[in-house]
């Protein structure tokens, strides 16, 4: 489930502070450093050398000290960890810079040619402008500035309306400038706040989506694994632990296939127990039970090549499926089992051949042709079966 998210104000501001830093701070240490140069060189005939240099060194180690200031928040990324800190140095550096430009302003009005005093005014303007459009991501940032440098100039001029003709005009247009940039300042940040906190919504949900696809690609192995262990279910004989009669169908017609492309021979053996009614009467259908899962084990111990599979093909039959197997190496397999059953020496109180368990088998070896089905397969080795149990029974017949 997706949900609408709105930006939690912290990180609002850490992202307002993280965009300010890395777009404005360069933008911002240079224009403050034209400015400096600029007021230098036109200070310079008409002040005291030193104290214009001192002036200027001491701007200068400030816009350093917010540059550095910029540059370890964004690699200790302090944004994030304590944003209302970091916020307030930015609001107070900028002030302290509006601070220097509205006293230099000041000062060239009172010490300086009018010419000075107009260029300063269009100086920090500019300034201004450029603050505007890298800063106001943080409002508060550019309105520090806005009323520690245009605010004051406009309130100066108006109170010294007498000094220079145009003093009152600067003072209002400064006035309306102010009221302007607030505006302005305003609808800017408020954009940038929206693209904002757009752009972490997105990443929210995107990062909610990949959960979303993660933990459905969990489910869906979930249910590919369950649906594998049912298969796995259907083709298990639930008393033996084999294969049963529906595993025995696939894999006989998917080794027929292989041995046909391969032109190879494929080998069957059906096992029987018997005379194993009479054992079932005397001993009672549990006893039967337990001889039938002994007889697996063994029929498992016989077997021993690569591709070997061994079944319950129902009741008490079982098969051997035994592929690129001769006749000579499937006679093997049926005698080697013959022994094992016969080593075993399980009782059979009613059997007319033994004391003891034993089976008959019927083995048939085919190189498939194009024509043989697994059903003619199984009914040949069924008919050596027969023809073992015809000969007496504890026998093995070939077919
Ligand atoms: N205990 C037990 N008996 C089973 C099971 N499945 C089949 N049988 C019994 O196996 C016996 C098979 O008997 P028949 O097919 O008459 O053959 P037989 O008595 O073995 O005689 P021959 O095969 O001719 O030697 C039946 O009595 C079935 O009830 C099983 O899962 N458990």
């Amino acid at each position: 489930m997706i949900y609408q998210r709105h930006i939690p104000r912290e990180e609002l501001l850490s992202a307002q502070l993280e965009l300010l830093m890395q777009h404005g701070r360069v933008a911002t240490i240079s224009a403050n450093l034209v400015g400096v140069i600029a007021v230098i060189g036109l200070f310079w005939p008409f002040s005291y050398l030193p104290y214009l240099l001192l002036w200027g060194a001491a701007v200068l180690i400030m816009l350093l000290l917010r540059s550095l200031f910029m540059s370890n928040a964004l690699v200790e990324r302090s944004f994030n960890s304590s944003p209302k800190a970091v916020y307030w140095q930015l609001v107070i550096g900028s002030a302290l810079t509006g601070l220097v430009w509205s006293s230099a302003y000041v000062y060239s009005a009172l010490n300086l040619p009018v010419t000075i005093q107009y260029v300063m005014l269009l100086l920090i303007v500019l300034i201004t402008a450029i603050s505007l459009a890298v800063t106001v991501t943080i409002r508060e940032h550019f309105l520090a500035y806005l009323f520690t440098a245009l605010w004051p100039i406009a309130w100066w001029s108006l109170v010294h309306y007498r000094d220079e003709p145009y003093n009152l005009t600067i003072g209002l247009v400064l006035l309306v400038v102010c009221a302007l940039l607030m505006m302005v300042s305003n609808w800017i940040y408020r954009s940038f706040r929206n693209m904002i906190a757009l752009n972490w919504e997105r990443e929210a949900m995107s990062r909610e989506l990949g959960d979303l696809t993660n933990s459905l690609r969990d489910r869906n192995r979930q249910l590919q694994d369950a649906r594998r262990q049912l298969t796995d279910l259907a083709n298990i004989d639930e008393l033996t632990g084999l294969g049963n009669r529906r595993l025995v169908n696939k894999v006989l017609q998917e080794e027929i296939n292989r041995a046909r492309r391969a032109g190879s021979e494929l080998s069957l053996i059906l096992i029987d127990v018997d005379y194993f009614k009479n054992y079932n009467d005397s001993l009672g259908h549990s006893a039967g039970d337990t001889v039938l899962q002994e007889l697996s084990d063994l029929m498992q111990r016989a077997t021993s090549r690569a591709g070997e599979v061994v079944a319950r093909y129902g009741g008490e039959e079982f098969i051997i499926i035994s592929p690129n197997s001769s006749p000579a190496a499937a006679m093997r397999t049926a005698s080697r089992l013959q022994s094992l059953v016969l080593d075993e020496r399980i009782p059979h109180p009613n059997s007319e051949v033994s004391d003891y368990i034993t089976i008959s088998q019927g083995v048939v070896t085919v190189t498939p042709d194009g024509e043989l089905q697994p059903g003619e397969l199984i009914n040949r080795a069924d008919e050596a079966l027969y023809e073992a149990k015809g000969a007496g029974r504890n026998t093995i017949s070939v077919g």
